[in-house]
C-alpha cells in the first residue's frame, strides 16, 4: 500500500463519510479536497462555482489537488476531481486510488435525498450524462474499485479494509 489513500467517485457515494471513518480506523490523517478548496479561496464551493463558473472551479480544484502534500492520509476528493489531469497524476503518485462505485439508479435515489450539493454540470448536462462521462475517468484512475451495490457504510468500509 502507498502512504496515502485517495477516494474518488460520484457525489453522494460517501467519499467524505467513509473517508473520515477509514482514516480513524487506520490511524491516518483525514483530508477533504472540498474543505481545502474552501479554505484556500475563503468561499463556499457554491460561491466559487457561482462566481468563477464551472471551468473556473475545475481549475481551482485541479490546482488544490495537485498541491496536496500528505503522509499517511485518507483524502476524500470532490466528484469532479477526475477532470483535473495534473491533480490526478499527482494523486496517483502519492496514493492508492480507490473508486467508490454505485450503479446509476442507486446514486440517483441517494442524491435525491441530499440537499444543497453543488455538482459541476455544464450547460444542458444531466446527472446521467456526467455519470457516463465520469465513469470512464474514475475507472481509468482507479487502483481499486469498490462496488457499493447493496452495501451499507460499515460493509463498504470492511470491504476496503479487506483489500488494503
Ligand atoms: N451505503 C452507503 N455508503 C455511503 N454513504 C451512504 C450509504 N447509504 C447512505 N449514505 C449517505 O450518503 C451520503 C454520502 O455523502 P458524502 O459522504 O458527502 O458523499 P461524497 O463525499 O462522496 O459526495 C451521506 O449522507 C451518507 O450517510
Ligand atoms: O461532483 C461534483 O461535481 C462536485 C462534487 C462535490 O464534492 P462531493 O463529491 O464530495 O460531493 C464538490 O467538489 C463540488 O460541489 C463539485
Ligand atoms: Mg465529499
Amino acid at each position: 500500500m502507498k502512504r496515502n489513500i485517495v477516494l474518488i467517485g460520484m457525489p453522494g457515494v460517501g467519499k467524505s463519510t467513509i473517508g473520515v471513518i477509514l482514516a480513524k480506523e487506520l490511524g491516518f490523517e483525514f483530508m477533504d479536497s472540498d474543505l481545502l478548496i474552501q479554505k484556500q479561496e475563503k468561499k463556499l464551493l457554491k460561491e466559487i462555482i457561482e462566481q468563477e463558473g464551472t471551468d473556473g472551479f475545475l481549475r481551482i480544484e485541479d490546482q488544490v489537488n495537485a498541491s496536496i502534500d500528505a503522509e499517511k492520509a485518507v483524502i476524500a476528493t470532490g466528484g469532479s476531481a477526475v477532470y483535473g489531469e495534473k491533480a490526478m497524476e499527482h494523486l496517483k503518485e502519492i496514493a492508492t486510488v480507490i473508486y467508490l462505485k454505485l450503479p446509476f439508479g442507486e446514486l440517483e435515489k441517494r442524491l435525491g435525498n441530499l440537499h444543497n450539493r453543488g455538482v459541476v454540470l455544464r450547460d444542458g448536462q444531466t446527472l446521467r450524462d456526467i455519470y457516463n462521462e465520469r465513469s470512464v475517468l474514475y475507472e481509468k484512475y482507479a487502483d481499486i474499485i469498490i462496488d457499493e451495490t447493496g452495501k451499507d457504510i460499515e460493509e463498504t468500509l470492511s470491504q476496503i479494509q479487506n483489500i488494503l
